[in-house]
């Protein structure tokens, strides 16, 4: 079988992109504005050169799958074939893409990140802090909330309410988040969400009765939801190319360090009378100073140009790239307005529903919904969650007393290991972060099982009962490897799925993210209501098991689905998956952009390089 892949977009003749450069221009991030004219120069120069040899290597090869009729007209106008990649494995050569993001490279690679860039990804992640947060420290109040409610102890049936109502919320909201945010701004929509967590939070430190705690934590839920389907949006849509990756992965530390400061907060404040209420009161820090902030930040340029307001569109991308000539910023709002266009429908519902049609009957954008979906569903079913939420009442069933204290390492684990993930996600790769990480936790969760098995508890009612009362050795070893599960699930699982974005194309980027967090919100949701009962029916042996068995299938189901993204451009992306999930050419093609950079490092300066494709064989 032999099938070609269409790889980048870098030439699009009498365009800007004839200042294109290769992912090894990332190296030019950074660079002075001198160091950046004289390379720009050279590199012109070097197109001029290379136009006039390809020239003569025109209609060599016509026969590569493309997306488009003008992908195709640009591919028969030039054809390339790149000699050096031909020699290293016989399987890439090049060839002229559209991109979609054709500007976004020139402006990506002649620029280093500015301040501005750096405070809205802040801003926008403080979404991530609170989605941690307020996930987090419900594992600490329900222990420490004791009577506080109704005057009585919270049954088990209670406490998952308690928990489950905050997933409940947040996947009500991330169903429609998406399309409000084009609807009515990235930006608009995470000040709303302010307003929920503000809501949520107000109506728990009150509370006195059990709904009104739950009704709170639901309320919560809706501004968690918004929020954790906008910010990784918003970041990716601000973020220059090269680096959207890890801008994204900010995101997922924050909510890391937010669940980790949940659990210190928590331990803190275990002992302390109505503790639980100032607990939930430090969740208002956050999200004032996020909506204070946003009064006096823009929305995305992407969102502008959605709306026809092109200055503020050059405006943002003028503060975001200020080295960047004007001419440049024109070029790339005029290719974000072009791409606009290409969605289709009078007015917004229209539009939604051609979305909806072409997310599920366009290959690429189907196989994109399986990955998006796919991934969000594992990292929900192989468990993380019912420990995050129930870890306090885990250890305490263990035998540990200070169940608190123990928790915060588990957490301080996910934060870690979400850190390692930041720094390997580009260089290693998002799929190989999830085969090392998926295996990792299977072998951990067969271990718990286990350990669990000999410990012999039983549940009763509403109470844990240990055969061997206290502290023993396979207590330890659940405490252990739970740690051990906590590490590979945030270096992979954990981390990989909140890259959606990227899977999509931007005409169907809203509606694809919504399904995608849709389905972690709703996997969060089943387990969070039903860990505690599967631990009563099937033992505490049975659902580390069942987990175990999740992550056993996700490792198969990565192996062959998940391609290799890392260094990529959106439109490739694409390409890659038109015809198949493409593995075998993702991971070609993911090298050669990881060699591109590693020479680009080496000589400083920018680089011409025509377009790519690989042929796999
Ligand atoms: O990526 C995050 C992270 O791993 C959190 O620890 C977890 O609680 C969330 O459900 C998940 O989406």
């Amino acid at each position: 079988m032999k099938s070609s892949i269409a790889a980048t977009s870098r030439w699009t003749k009498g365009r800007f992109s004839n200042f294109f450069s290769s992912p090894a221009d990332n190296s030019d991030v950074g660079a002075s504005s001198t160091d950046q004219s004289s390379a720009q120069g050279e590199e012109l120069h070097h197109r001029k050169h290379c136009e006039e040899e390809n020239d003569g290597k025109r209609s060599k090869k016509s026969h590569v799958s493309t997306s488009t009729m003008q992908i195709q007209n640009r591919r028969d106008e030039y054809e390339y074939e790149d000699e050096d990649e031909d020699e290293d494995n016989g399987r890439i050569v090049i060839k002229p893409v559209n991109d979609e993001d054709d500007t976004s490279v020139i402006i990506t690679f002649n620029q280093s990140i500015s301040p501005f860039i750096i405070t809205l990804t802040f801003v926008a992640s403080i979404s991530g802090f609170m989605f941690g947060y307020d996930t987090g420290y419900i594992s600490s109040a329900l222990i420490s909330i004791n009577k506080d409610l109704d005057n009585k102890v919270l049954t088990y049936g209670e406490k998952e309410i308690i928990t489950a109502a905050t997933s409940l919320g947040a996947l009500i909201t991330s169903i429609g988040a998406g399309t409000a945010a084009d609807v009515f701004g990235r930006r608009p929509c995470l000040m709303f969400s302010n307003l929920m967590f503000l809501i949520g939070a107000i109506l728990q430190i009150t509370a006195h009765r059990f709904w009104q705690m739950a009704a709170g934590r639901l309320i919560m839920g809706f501004g968690v939801g918004i929020g954790s389907l906008i910010s990784p949006l918003f970041i990716s849509e601000i973020a220059p190319k090269m680096i959207r990756g890890r801008l994204t992965v900010i995101n997922s530390l924050w909510l890391t360090g937010g669940q980790l400061i949940a659990y210190g907060c928590g331990a803190g404040l275990n002992h302390v009378k109505n503790g639980w209420r100032i607990l939930v009161g430090l969740s208002l820090i956050p999200t004032v100073l996020q909506f204070s902030f946003f009064c006096f930040l823009p929305d995305t340029p992407r969102y502008y140009v959605m709306k026809g307001d092109l200055e503020r569109a050059k405006m943002v991308l003028k503060r975001s790239y200020v080295n960047t000539e004007d001419e440049i910023i024109d070029q790339k709002v005029d290719e974000l307005a072009s791409l606009n266009q290409s969605i289709p429908g009078k007015n917004a519902i229209v539009r939604f529903w051609n979305m909806v049609k072409k997310l599920h009957t366009e290959p690429s954008n189907f196989r994109a919904l399986i990955i998006g979906c796919g991934l969000q569903a594992i990292q929900q079913f192989t468990g993380w969650n019912s420990l995050m939420y129930f870890s306090g009442t885990i250890f305490e069933t263990v035998g540990f007393k200070n169940s608190s204290a123990v928790s915060i390492i588990v957490s301080g684990t996910n934060f870690v290991f979400t850190l390692i993930a930041f720094f390997c996600i580009d260089k290693i790769g998002r799929r190989y972060i999830l085969l090392i990480g998926l295996p990792g936790m299977t072998m951990a969760l067969v271990v718990c099982a286990i350990a669990f098995h000999f410990l012999g508890i039983k549940f009763d009612g509403a109470s844990a009962v240990v055969a061997s009362a206290g502290f023993s050795s396979w207590g330890i070893v659940i405490i252990i490897f739970i740690i051990v599960y906590a590490a590979f699930y945030a270096l992979g699982i954990g981390t990989v799925p909140w890259q959606q974005s990227e899977l999509f194309p931007q005409n169907v980027r809203g509606v694809g993210t919504s399904y995608a967090t849709a389905t972690n919100w709703a996997g969060s949701l089943v387990i969070a209501s039903t860990f505690l009962t599967m631990l009563q029916n099937i033992t505490p042996t049975g659902t580390f098991a069942f987990f175990a068995a999740v992550a056993c299938l996700s490792t198969v189901f990565c192996y062959f689905c998940y391609p290799e993204l890392s260094g990529l451009e959106l439109e490739e992306v694409q390409t890659i998956l038109k015809d198949g999930f493409n593995i075998k050419a993702s991971k070609a093609l993911a090298k050669k952009r990881k060699q591109q950079v590693a020479k680009g490092v080496a000589h400083h300066k920018l680089k011409f390089e025509p377009t790519q494709e690989i042929v796999e064989s």
